[in-house]
């Protein structure tokens, strides 16, 4: 299976324009083909700057709806909330007329929210326009980890696009916390899908987990399936 190419970024600024360029470039044309748009991101410490530029971009966030790819199952409050990440860096200024759609919901379990947060983004068409990614030293992505017992069901190609919850782990093979997470066909379905990577041991573990098996790395698995995946990496962290 062929690995998309790793581009290269000289500084974490031209990096960051880059990404947020593309993402909303494609919000930009979604809007305009079809009335609205769907914006699907990562949490984490790599967006930020990402999020920064989308948000002083000139869109009409007001058709834009908001949403994560996986969420730590936390409320807002929580220092581990992707949501609020999201909110502070991303939905300012002008972005702030975007819908959020949160994946968590202080519901029963985590298996109960991952429903809700289902059945919402369902309501909003069931697609994501555009993505961003990010990627732990662990090589996860969204919250596939590589290895967990989760990660069959999220990496299956033939169920629908879904929500799903993610119980906590031993061993290192789950993350230490539940969590809720986007599926693979979300992924495969998208417009555009733009993986954010700094520093030179995350790009030494993304060329390791692209030619990994794809039953249980998440990289690997994406790249099987024809993500439209596009890499953007700069060495400054
Ligand atoms: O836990 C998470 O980690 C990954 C990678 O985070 P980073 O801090 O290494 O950038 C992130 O993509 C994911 O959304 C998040 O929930």
């Amino acid at each position: 299976m062929n690995s998309p190419a790793i581009e290269t970024f000289p500084d974490a600024d031209a990096w960051a324009a880059a990404a947020a360029a593309r993402l909303t470039e494609t919000l930009a044309g979604a809007v305009a083909a079809e009335g609205r748009a769907v914006f699907a991101g990562a949490g984490g410490s790599t967006p930020s700057p990402v999020y920064a530029r989308m948000a002083r971009t000139d869109l009409d966030w007001s058709k834009v709806t908001a949403t994560l790819v996986d969420e730590r199952y936390v409320p807002e409050t929580s220092p581990d909330s992707n949501a609020a990440l999201m909110k502070r860096t991303l939905l300012t200024g002008s972005a702030s007329a975007a819908r959020f759609l949160p994946l968590y919901s202080p519901s029963v379990t985590v298996d109960r929210a991952a429903a809700e947060a289902s059945k919402a983004l369902t309501a909003e068409g069931g697609r994501l326009d555009a993505v961003l990614l990010g990627m732990g030293e662990d090589g996860h992505i969204c919250s596939m980890f590589p290895e967990s017992p989760t990660l069959k069901t999220l990496l299956t190609p033939d169920l629908k696009p879904a929500v799903y919850g993610v119980p906590a782990g031993r061993d290192g093979l789950a993350p230490p916390q539940e969590r809720l997470s986007i599926n693979l066909p979300y992924l495969v379905g998208a417009r555009r899908v733009v993986l954010a990577l700094t520093g030179a041991a995350k790009r030494a573990v993304f060329e390791r987990e692209a030619a990994g098996d794809p039953r249980i790395h998440p990289i690997a698995a994406l790249i099987a399936a024809k993500v439209p995946l596009e890499v953007l990496w700069t060495e400054a962290v």
